[in-house]
């Protein structure tokens, strides 16, 4: 029996690729810098199957390259770079990998808040810095006990977040499109927008991007914010205007960043915003656990191979075009 020809942009886990092996013929780009175009392009020609990776923008111009593609699957839950609806036209399912990644992402996501309020990277630096001494003065952290955490986006990982900040005694409120119905189960309460922006003692971005929340954080949010409100951004750095986030960290508009996400990413050390001492960045790191990590490479191994064998996908996005 032939092969399926799959193209895999990025790296799988030992565990995924034996999933494949056997069945698949697989061309695979494992560097960090994106493939350039012409040599995916070139690869797509015969390909059936694709992995695709947050720096490929996967759409009509790519997809007109790819003439015998049947599935794409991605390891993430956010699909920000997948026009999905091109993908629809062409009855291509794609698949994503939602929920093994919840838990993972929701204890880096509190962890940001933490570290930042109680300023634990900074604590580190004076350590090591030799500026550990008697009387030494390390600015104040502020107590998460009691304090009103706002959660624009509450989700999968949101959920998640609120079981974390509640075991802190924390007060849990929330934003999204429209109120959720599990409420009396989380214990969170569904506020408007301006009313999240102006009560939150700590705002924490959880929303996939979109059209809609696409720079949404920006100047006039900030302003709204308290000057002691701590910002922190899982989700897609794009949903946040930096320059905007740059301008009210350094006018102390707010109080302080932790972002796990950015534009542009990689961020680069020269950035104006590493340069402040009021902000955190962690490098797109929510998911990066070795047992999350490879639970995704599985997922999406998984998904691809149904999707090649014209089987329903596991976890589909565009379930109308779904085996
Ligand atoms: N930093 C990291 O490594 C990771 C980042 N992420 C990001 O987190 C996002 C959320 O992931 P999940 O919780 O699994 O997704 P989810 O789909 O379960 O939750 C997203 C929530 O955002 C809400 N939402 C959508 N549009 C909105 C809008 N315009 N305004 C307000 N709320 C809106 C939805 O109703 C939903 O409740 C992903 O889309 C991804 O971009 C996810 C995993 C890891
Ligand atoms: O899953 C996602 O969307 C990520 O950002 C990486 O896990």
């Amino acid at each position: 029996m032939s092969k399926f020809n799959v193209v895999v942009i990025g790296k799988l886990f030992p565990s995924a690729l034996e999933k494949l092996e056997g069945t698949c013929e697989i061309k695979v780009w494992d560097k960090a810098e994106r493939i350039p175009d012409p040599l995916l392009y070139d690869w797509l020609q015969d390909a059936e199957g694709l992995i695709s990776r947050g720096d490929i923008q996967v759409n009509e111009e790519l997809l007109a390259h790819a003439p015998r593609l049947r599935v794409i699957a991605q390891s993430s839950v956010g699909y920000d770079n997948i026009n999905i609806e091109d993908c629809t036209k062409r009855s291509i399912p794609f698949g994503n990998t939602p929920e093994v990644l919840v838990e993972a992402t929701a204890d880096l996501t509190f962890g940001l808040l933490l570290s930042s309020a109680r300023r634990i990277h900074e604590g580190w630096d004076f350590v090591q810095q030799g500026k550990w001494a008697v009387g030494s003065n390390l600015p104040f952290g502020v107590d998460l006990y009691g304090k009103t955490v706002g959660i624009f986006g509450m989700g999968s990982i949101g959920k998640a977040v609120v079981r974390r900040a509640q075991a802190s005694g924390m007060k849990v409120i929330y934003h999204n499109r429209k109120q959720r119905h599990d409420d009396a189960e989380t214990g969170a309460s569904y506020v408007g927008f301006e009313h999240l922006l102006t009560q939150s003692d700590f705002i924490v971005v959880l929303a996939p991007l979109s059209d809609e929340t696409r720079n949404r954080f920006g100047k006039a949010e900030f302003k709204k914010m308290k000057p002691t409100a701590y910002f922190v951004n899982a989700a897609r750095g794009a949903i946040v205007d930096t320059e905007a986030l740059y301008h009210a960290l350094v006018n102390q508009e707010i109080a302080y960043a932790a972002l796990d996400v950015t534009v542009p990413e990689p961020i680069t050390p020269d950035h104006q915003l590493i340069k402040l001492t009021n902000v955190l960045i962690t490098p797109h790191i929510g998911s990066a656990t070795v047992e999350t990590r490879r639970k995704m490479s599985e997922l999406t191994a998984e998904n691809l191979l149904a999707g090649l064998k014209k089987q329903s996908l596991p976890k589909c996005v565009n379930e109308e075009v779904n085996y």
